[in-house]
């Protein structure tokens, strides 16, 4: 069975097993300085399927797509899938094609819309199985034709597109460390820039590990400055078209950062909710 045909079947068995059952849960997004309590009525009432949301994160390398797409995930109940983690756990598999891959993403390129389709397609059957529904797609779709082929199997209930200054990103993705034991996301950035000229300032204070974590941080091997880059020009070229595929019918929130957290959440979900 070739990826597509797995995805196909994979997405076609998932919206076969919804149920018309609403759920309402309260969410509660712990800020930095705030406390926002969200009442969630999710894309289930739109549809009268009781399926967990199925959500995509857009946004370049380093905007936070990650960071908010775990903290939803862990509020919703629902899976998060960072395609940049299935190929990670490729790369550290024995499988033939590791080698080949590691040059790749090494060089800050996309592997094939083939691969792509394949190891997602493989984590959805696994979801299934799991009896998992829903997602949160973190790095995918990022190519057209992902978004396109995504699209014809699948009903995408919100897309959120998080955009963030350009020398911020860079100084994002250099801040950002791994606990090699727990695999723990942390960064070192301090981003602390004033307003001038009509631009908002902005203030991002590291997410610093725990004590346990101080001593056994990695970085990612992309995330040179000269690999970096070269990922914000693969961005611009091949996905910041696919933010235009989802621009117009479907139900897209864009954010533009400049803190932390604040108010982020609330957005994202009174977008879920109109
Ligand atoms: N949807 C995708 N299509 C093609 N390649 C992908 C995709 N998702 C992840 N990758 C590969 O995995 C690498 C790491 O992805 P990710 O962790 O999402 O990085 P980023 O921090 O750039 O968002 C990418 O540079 C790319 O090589």
């Amino acid at each position: 069975m070739t990826a597509l045909q797995h995805l196909l079947s994979a997405a076609a068995r998932g919206a076969a097993k919804r149920s018309p059952a609403a759920r309402m849960m309260t969410a509660v997004a712990c800020e930095a300085d705030t406390a926002i309590h969200v009442n969630l009525a999710p894309k289930t009432r739109r549809d009268g399927g009781g399926r967990g949301v199925q959500w995509i994160f857009l946004g370049c390398p380093g905007v936070g797509k990650g960071t908010y797409a775990s903290r939803l995930s862990q509020l919703l109940g629902v899976p998060h899938i960072a395609t940049g983690d299935l190929v990670r756990n490729e790369l550290a598999s024995s499988s033939p094609q590791a080698r080949q891959l590691a040059d790749i993403t090494n060089q800050g390129k996309l592997v094939s819309d083939e691969v792509i389709m394949t190891l997602l397609s493989k984590r959805l059957q696994q979801q299934e199985a799991n009896g998992e529904s829903g997602f949160i797609l973190d790095g995918f779709p990022r190519t057209i034709r992902q978004a396109e082929i995504f699209e014809g199997v699948t009903d995408v209930d919100l897309v959120v597109n998080l955009k963030l200054r350009e020398d911020v990103l860079l100084e994002k993705c250099l801040g950002r460390r791994i606990c090699s034991q727990c695999g723990g996301n942390f960064n070192v950035a301090f981003i602390n820039i004033r307003g001038e000229n009509g631009e908002p300032g902005m203030y991002m204070p590291p997410l610093l590990p725990p004590p346990q974590c101080t001593t056994k941080l990695i970085s990612r091997p992309d995330d040179t400055e000269e690999v970096v880059k070269e990922r914000l020009h693969v961005y611009y070229e091949m996905s910041q078209p696919v933010e235009e595929f989802y621009s117009q019918p479907r139900k897209t929130v864009g954010i533009q950062l400049t803190r932390r957290n604040r108010r982020i959440m609330a957005k994202i979900f009174a977008s879920a909710e109109t």
